[in-house]
């Protein structure tokens, strides 16, 4: 194919998604369709005679279905984009010496509101940018944020995005999941396209000002001030000297952005001036004072391959998403999760459909749903959930509202390896020097079935296997040695007992459990009168450590350790305790400044409880310190900064520590 025809073909494929985008049901996730811009974009830029006509890169938004067009004042548009620090730099030469504001890209729809004499006249959508689609009442009866008055005279347009709150969209999707919606973006756009408020009276949009009009004249030239003057809620707008500082901005942005309630898909630099931002005028489809800052995709569309279902360590049979791979949100993913039947079903998937794949931040990608049915060749199949459970073939229960399927055999091949796989997780015995594919053989071979048979290994017995070499049998019975020394607290970890968690392990030693034993012995009486330990978790604890009592015997006569042991408990504080009743959380590299050793964190956060401290893993507005060391992420830092509470960098807690004899 010649460039000519590669022109056109990206061309035609804009104005084909485009149009299916701004109806409300786009057919490929926003990544993909940015990449054919992209292409078509340097394509043009390196033969401008090939420019198809029109092009579409000159248009804004797509010819939308207007019930009630009205003209813009000025014209809606897009943003010019950038993904290099090079790209930022150019625009800050481009105005030296004007204040910048960097802000997040919200990831909504775009309004305009227009107040004739300090009353909403009007709330407008960008629609083709030249003339949107009046959605007055719509705004009115559903999106907070927006005031009904506003003291200023004659005519004020404020410009915004309406998005659909992550918590707002989640309520949504737990109220409805019959129903469940795709992704904010198009749950925002989705509400303002009802012709009936009440029908959508649960998707509440809220509105974030980025920009702002008034009559000439006006005081307040000021960006920022003059929307909070109004009373707005602007995009969080930071004002940066320099292309430097703006990159740390739009970095800090890019890693918070899973700590926002919302979507964003860049960072959006502007000049912080109005009257600058005016005369710097326009090209054909962008503003020349401001620039985009996209970051990494969040959200892709793939093939669903294949859907498997996985026996989990508590019986619990889960589908998991075979993908084609694909990456998005920072990785190539080939798994995702479907959660339960439920949401497959309420969700419409099929194997063989093209899907959006969702992964934002750590957590497990998931498929969000089929953004396209009319993609369908026929060929696609029902995932159909089984019936009896694909490790031991037994029958399956199903439990909750959401359907969700268990195997209940407690000798189930699949659960017992899982079982065995989380006892020596990191957590629990943490017996390293043995992978889970390895557990799965000698679990196949009939060896490994419980937790206590670890400690029956030989050096012996495990050479007689094909590949385990002198050396590798040797550290795997060091590792399980040294994990004999389990003790309470992370051996009830290593048993898997549905409802009881990390944190209730922890409570049991602190309120003077000495042995598993004895927490079983407690009775459930005994046991919710452990503070936050309800009835639930209570029974579950005594029905599963009655089942496993002959275990509990086999692990004691094994030599291993189900005692309370020190490290499960607080350490006594020492007298004078520096850090008395503070609450601290502790972030960074840490090191030791006497030895220039580095101090793994979690012994770090010991020394500071042995100083009176409370620790905790993120910070609150309960935090009374943050102990710095090297290499701070930024988000800890602004969200302390945010909250106001104390930042200290290692050196002076260890000054502290040693002076009080902690160390
Ligand atoms: N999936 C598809 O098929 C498909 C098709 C067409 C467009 N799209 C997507 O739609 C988007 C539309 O592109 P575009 O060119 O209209 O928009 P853009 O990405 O150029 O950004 C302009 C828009 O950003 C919004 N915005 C959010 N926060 C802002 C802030 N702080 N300051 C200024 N503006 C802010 C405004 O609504 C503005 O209209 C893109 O993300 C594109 O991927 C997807
Ligand atoms: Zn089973």
């Amino acid at each position: 194919m010649d460039v000519r025809e590669r022109i056109q073909e990206l061309a035609d494929q804009v104005v084909v998604l485009r149009d299916a985008y701004y109806r409300g049901s786009p057919a490929v996730a926003d990544a993909e369709y940015d990449a054919i811009e992209d292409e078509l974009r340097g394509l043009i830029e390196a033969s401008p005679e090939l420019a198809p006509d029109p092009n579409p890169l000159d248009q804004v938004g797509g010819p939308a279905v207007l019930h009630a067009p009205i003209r813009h004042s000025r014209p809606m548009l897009s943003l010019e984009k950038a993904t290099k620090p090079e790209q930022v730099e150019a625009f800050f030469d481009r105005f030296p010496g004007q204040p910048v504001v960097v802000m997040p890209k919200l990831d909504g729809l775009s309004l305009a509101l227009v107040y004739e004499d300090g009353r909403l006249a009007r709330a407008v959508t960008r629609g083709d940018g030249t003339t949107g689609d009046d959605v007055t009442m719509l705004v009115r009866a559903l999106t907070d944020g927006i005031p009904h008055q506003v003291s200023a005279p004659g005519r004020v347009e404020v410009r915004g995005e309406a998005v659909m709150l992550r918590s707002t969209f989640a309520a949504y999707n737990t109220a409805h999941p019959d129903k469940p919606l795709i992704n904010p973006r198009n749950a925002a756009a989705g509400t303002l396209r009802a012709k009936d408020p009440a029908a959508v009276a649960e998707r509440r949009l809220r509105f974030f000002a980025f920009d702002l009009d008034t009559e000439p004249g006006s005081a307040e030239t000021d960006l920022d001030n003059g929307l909070l003057a109004l009373g707005f809620t602007a995009a969080d707008m930071r004002r940066c000297a320099g292309a430097a500082s703006a990159q740390a901005v739009i970095t800090t942005i890019e890693q918070q952005r899973n700590d926002l309630d919302y979507d964003i898909d860049g960072a959006v630099l502007r000049l912080a001036d109005r009257p600058a931002y005016a005369a710097a005028g326009t090209r054909s489809s962008s503003p020349r004072g401001a620039l985009a800052y996209k970051f990494a995709a969040e959200e892709k569309t793939t093939v669903l391959s294949d859907v498997v279902w996985d026996v989990g360590k508590t019986g619990k049979i889960a589908p998991v998403a075979w993908l084609e791979p694909v990456f998005v949100g920072g990785t190539t993913v080939t798994r995702a999760t479907l959660a339960n039947q439920e949401v497959i079903r309420a969700r419409g998937i099929k194997i063989g459909d093209t899907v959006l794949v969702r992964r934002a931040g750590d957590v497990i990608p998931f498929v969000a749903g089929v953004l396209d049915e009319s993609q369908r060749t026929g060929a696609e199949r029902e995932i159909v959930p089984p019936s009896t459970c694909p490790s031991c073939e037994l029958p399956l229960t199903e439990q909750g509202n959401s359907r969700e399927l268990f195997c209940t055999n407690v000798s189930c091949p699949a659960q017992t390896v899982r079982r065995l796989i989380h006892w020596a997780s990191r957590a629990a015995a943490d017996i390293d020097a043995i992978g889970g594919v390895w557990i799965e053989r000698l679990a196949e071979a009939g060896i490994l079935e419980h937790p206590s048979d670890f400690y029956r290994l030989t050096k012996d017995r495990l050479l007689e296997f094909d590949r385990i070499g002198e050396v590798s049998a040797t550290r795997m019975i060091e590792s399980i040695d040294a994990s004999r020394q389990v003790g309470l607290r992370r051996a009830l970890i290593g048993l898997a007992i549905p409802m009881a968690s990390e944190g209730t392990a922890a409570r049991l030693c602190r309120a003077g459990f000495a042995s598993l034993e004895a927490v079983l012995d407690a009775g459930a009486d005994g046991l919710v009168a452990v503070e936050d330990i309800g009835p639930k978790v209570a029974a579950s604890l005594v029905e599963h450590l009655s089942r496993l009592r002959p275990e509990l015997e086999r692990l004691r006569e094994r030599g291993v350790s189900l005692d309370v042991l020190e490290e499960d408990l607080p350490p006594a504080v020492v007298a004078g305790a520096p850090l008395e009743g503070k609450t601290v959380v502790v972030t960074g590299a840490i090191s030791d400044p006497r030895s220039g050793e580095k101090v793994p964190r979690p012994t770090f956060q010991r020394l500071c409880e042995t100083a009176g401290a409370t620790t905790a893993s993120s910070v609150s507005a309960s935090t009374d310190l943050l102990i710095t060391g090297a290499d701070v992420g930024a988000s800890k830092l602004t969200k302390a900064e945010k909250l106001g509470v104390e930042v200290v960098d290692q050196g002076v807690i260890w000054e502290q520590l040693i002076a009080a004899g902690v160390v």
